[in-house]
């Protein structure tokens, strides 16, 4: 097996507890990711799951260097990214890239689509931007004319893929995904989860896909990761984490996911099976 993309190793997370702030001395720490360590294997969509509050989103962006860590080591291809400057950062930003849960607010409503996905390539100098902007757009299976449009003229899924063009057009290995499609519905979400499978498969990406909700991890990821209070209670190849969970709050979000709809086609079968 290749070298996994990240290894993390202990990694521990505290930040200041803006609740308990003092006037005086300083602000007590809340300790938000609790020894986590584990590896990302590259070219493949790993899921990380957990309850609200559990340090989902925390935990991606110290993957992205958006944060950094109290102590442990986040290795991305076998270098300590964890406490590396901004200056020192800057190279790595190109390659980490980040998919927003609400388009509509990381998208700029005055830019046009193509302006958008170009602006990032132009920004780190790459040729053609325009060019490459729409050779991402039609990647992510939007026809070239979308470049002309704006944020606002464009469906919720529409407006998803447009990030996603944003990002891949950069041709990073590793993608945070964070809730990306939650606020979609339930065929605009079946449309993005396969085309971050085709993208992840094409061109051997990483995605980090968070996620409170299992079922949609389950559709998606050949990998998940458990969170509950900053600790990892559960991790490992889906299909042996949803068969045999390790943990009762595992246990928990499973009975949760949904039992597929029951429609008119499932009870005329079993009309059929009773006659
Ligand atoms: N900058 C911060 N300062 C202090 N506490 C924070 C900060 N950011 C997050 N937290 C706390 O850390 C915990 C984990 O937050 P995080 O957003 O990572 O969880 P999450 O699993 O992504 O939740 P959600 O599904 O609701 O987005 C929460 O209790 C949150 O209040």
């Amino acid at each position: 097996m290749s070298e996994p993309l990240f290894r993390v190793k202990d990694l521990r997370l505290s930040l200041p507890d803006m609740s308990r702030k003092k006037l005086f001395g300083p602000t007590p720490r809340i300790e938000i990711l609790k020894g986590l360590t584990f590896d990302l294997p590259a070219g493949e969509i790993i899921g990380i799951v957990g309850e609200s509050g559990s340090g989902k989103s925390t935990l991606g962006r110290v993957l992205v260097r958006l944060l950094g860590v109290s102590s442990g080591q986040v290795l991305f291809r076998g270098k300590d990214i964890s406490r590396l400057t901004e200056e020192q950062v800057k190279p790595l930003r190109r390659d980490l890239q980040m998919i927003f849960q609400d388009p509509m607010s990381s998208l700029n409503p005055r830019h046009t689509v193509g302006r958008i996905v170009a602006s990032p390539l132009k920004r780190y100098g790459f040729d053609n931007p325009r060019r490459r902007a729409i050779e991402a757009l039609e990647r992510v299976g939007l026809p070239a004319a979308f470049a002309a449009r704006y944020p606002h003229e464009l469906s919720g899924g529409q407006r998803q893929r447009v990030g996603i063009a944003r990002a891949i057009a950069l041709n990073p290995s590793f993608i945070l995904a964070d809730e990306i499609v939650s606020g979609l519905d339930v065929s605009s979400q079946a449309q993005v989860l396969t085309l971050l499978q085709d993208l992840a498969a094409d061109m051997n990406l990483t995605i980090a896909f968070i996620s409170h909700d299992l079922s949609v991890i389950r559709t998606v990821c050949s990998q998940v990761i458990v969170l509950n209070h900053g600790e990892i209670v559960d991790a490992g190849p889906c299909d042996q984490v949803f068969s045999n969970p390790q943990s009762s709050i595992t246990r928990t979000l499973i009975d949760a996911i949904p039992l597929p709809e029951i429609d008119d086609a499932w009870f005329d079968s079993v009309r059929l099976a009773e006659a």
